[in-house]
């Protein structure tokens, strides 16, 4: 099977193109990148029958995006999303690759675990799924799994995401073991000592909301241990969900010293202040919180510097009913695959932020290189996983068309720029779906 994609304008940072292209895949690989291909030449040699020809004229041509956090919530939970909902929602936002965490029930915590994933995954998935496995059995924070085990199974990272793993020594085992598989370490920085009953900011408008605040050291004093064990380990480090602007200035310290530490951040993170929660909707909670506007501006400027590295959705679904409590008692989490792509454009490259080129560096190139697989490319031979996108189209946020079974987003009817319109994964176009 061959694919002409022709006149899209190419961004790819591994090749560092960014300009008007054609590019030819047969099957699964890219096989030529180049000014003009033509596809005539090409038809009469193979048939019109096996040759498609995708136009992107206006449109911009960027290796699929890699979301190195995503919650499925299956096993245990499909209700809010299953691996094959969730990864329709991926495709659809223009995400290739995602990397599941492992707060499931039960949890992915043994190799058996991730086998069953990876299994699954080929079934109902039309994307790639990276499986993250968790760190202690049950993610209960007192016994390490099989950490080596688990990656000989196929687990691509280890993370407690949706707590921390608040004893010290375990988690420096954990780190020194995740050196030796060479995975990286995806952390949830979070101090549950410190976080008590914390239900989001601390601040002007906690109090007048009348909620119990999470303040920024809960985050930081985590993010600082980490670090260090980073340090201490030689592990490689990657800090999830950034949303502090101490978490930047230490990210930015361990850059410096030269220590494996990369950090992510969340779309909501940087498009919105606690100050624009409207209510008690928790349809704006999740964790870490919307935080205040001194924050957001650093994580904008780390974004822009390159001290953050990633931009990684947390695409965390839940029930509408969930959803509906108040921000005290309902769950952490906000859906974000099919947001991400349209706020990143909106609030950061329209912005004067980051360069288109930066954007695609931030969603795909460097949570391969992270993650540790040869993705994120456009050059020949590499394999197809594509995704063109529209960055000029305006529309409205509309959370009825999500394909991902959660609806819990505080975007719904906000004005955005920038829409998905293919996504191909190994040479097959998977959205629009088919
Ligand atoms: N981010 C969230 O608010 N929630 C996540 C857990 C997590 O990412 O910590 C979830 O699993 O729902
Ligand atoms: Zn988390
Ligand atoms: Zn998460």
């Amino acid at each position: 099977m061959i694919t002409i994609i022709k006149n899209g304008h190419v961004i790819d940072p591994a090749s560092g193109r960014d300009g008007i292209y054609d590019i030819l895949l047969e099957d699964d690989r890219i096989m030529k990148v180049e000014a003009k291909i033509d596809e005539n030449a090409i038809t009469s040699k193979v048939g019109k029958e096996s040759c498609v020809v995708i136009d992107a004229s206006n449109q911009y041509v960027m290796p699929g995006f890699i979301d190195l956090h995503v919650h499925l919530r299956e096993p245990g939970l499909e209700y809010k999303e299953t691996i094959k909902s969730g990864a329709m929602a991926a495709a659809k936002g223009g995400f290739t690759t995602i990397c599941p965490m492992p707060n499931t029930k039960p949890a992915i915590d043994n190799k058996y675990m991730i086998e069953y994933l990876l299994y699954k995954a080929k079934e109902d998935s039309i994307v790639n799924i990276l499986p993250v496995g968790a760190i202690t059995k049950d993610q209960t924070g007192n016994q390490l799994n099989d950490i080596l085990g688990m990656k000989k199974s196929g687990m691509k990272a280890i993370s407690e995401d949706g707590k921390s793993v608040m004893d010290t020594k375990i988690y420096r085992e954990a780190m020194r073991l995740a050196k030796e598989a060479d995975i990286p370490v995806l952390a949830h920085c979070e101090d549950k000592s410190l976080v008590g009953n914390g239900a989001m900011n601390e601040g002007k408008k906690s109090k007048e909301l009348g909620l119990v605040g999470i303040s920024n050291a809960v985050e930081d004093v985590i993010v600082a241990r980490d670090i260090l064990l980073a340090k201490e380990t030689g592990a490689r480090l990657h800090l999830c969900h950034c949303s502090t602007k101490d978490s930047v200035t230490f990210v930015k310290m361990a850059k410096d010293a030269n220590l494996k530490v990369s950090a992510e951040v969340c779309p909501h993170h940087f498009t919105m202040t606690d100050d624009e929660i409207p209510s008690d909707d928790a349809n704006y909670k999740m964790n870490p919180p919307l935080r205040s506007k001194e924050d957001v501006e650093a994580l904008k400027a780390g974004l822009r510097d390159n001290i953050m590295d990633v931009i990684a959705t947390d695409h965390a679904p839940h029930g509408e009913e969930e959803k509906r409590l108040s921000i005290s008692e309902a769950p952490f989490g906000i859906v974000g695959l099919e947001t991400a792509f349209a706020l990143t454009v909106t609030e950061l490259v329209n912005q004067g932020y980051l360069t288109p080129m930066q954007l695609v560096e931030k969603l795909s190139y460097n949570p391969a290189k992270i993650i540790g697989v040869d993705k994120g490319s456009l050059e020949e031979g590499k394999i197809a996983d594509i995704v063109i996108a529209d960055i000029d189209a305006e529309y409205k946020i509309n959370k009825d068309e999500f394909a991902s079974k959660g609806k819990n987003t505080p975007f719904h009817g906000k004005k955005v720029r920038g829409k998905i319109i293919t996504t191909i994964v190994g040479g097959k176009v998977v959205y629009p779906f088919q």
